[in-house]
């Protein structure tokens, strides 16, 4: 059996991770050298991950996918890590939503 963690964990692990290389040497780590280099280049980043994404959707291999959004996750973490968003506020967000979507579907549903 596989003794890969498969869970959302996994972000949160690697958020602390990011966190933890703020002021680090920008040679020594990417995270450290994105932080060094501003919101506006974390940021481009996140739109050039973001595009790669799109296109791997579109036409790209599974697997294509598979990295290319995990390059776009890391690269949003560090977003939020620049801005002092934790995952834990997306996730409360996420959460608050639970259900949202189901009861907007059925008002809008005819003889319902
Ligand atoms: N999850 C990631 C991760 N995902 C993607 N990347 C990097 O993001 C970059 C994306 O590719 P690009 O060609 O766009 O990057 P680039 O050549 O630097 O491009 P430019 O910035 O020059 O435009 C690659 O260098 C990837 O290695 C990551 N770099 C680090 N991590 C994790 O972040 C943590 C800290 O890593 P370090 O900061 O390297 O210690 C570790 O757990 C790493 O596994």
């Amino acid at each position: 059996m596989s003794t890969t963690k498969i869970s959302a964990e996994v972000l949160d692990e690697l958020y602390s991770v990011i966190l933890s290389r703020k002021g680090d040497d920008p040679s020594m780590s990417h995270t450290a050298n994105l932080f060094s280099k501003g919101v506006s280049k974390i940021a481009q980043k996140v739109g050039e991950e973001a595009v790669e994404t799109v296109i791997e959707g579109v036409s790209g291999s599974k697997k294509e996918l598979a990295a290319e959004s995990a390059d776009l996750l890391y690269h949003l973490m560090v977003l939020w890590a620049e801005r002092g968003l934790k995952p834990e506020d997306i996730w409360a967000l996420l959460e608050g939503r639970k259900g949202v979507s189901g009861i907007t579907e059925k008002a809008s549903r005819p003889n319902s």
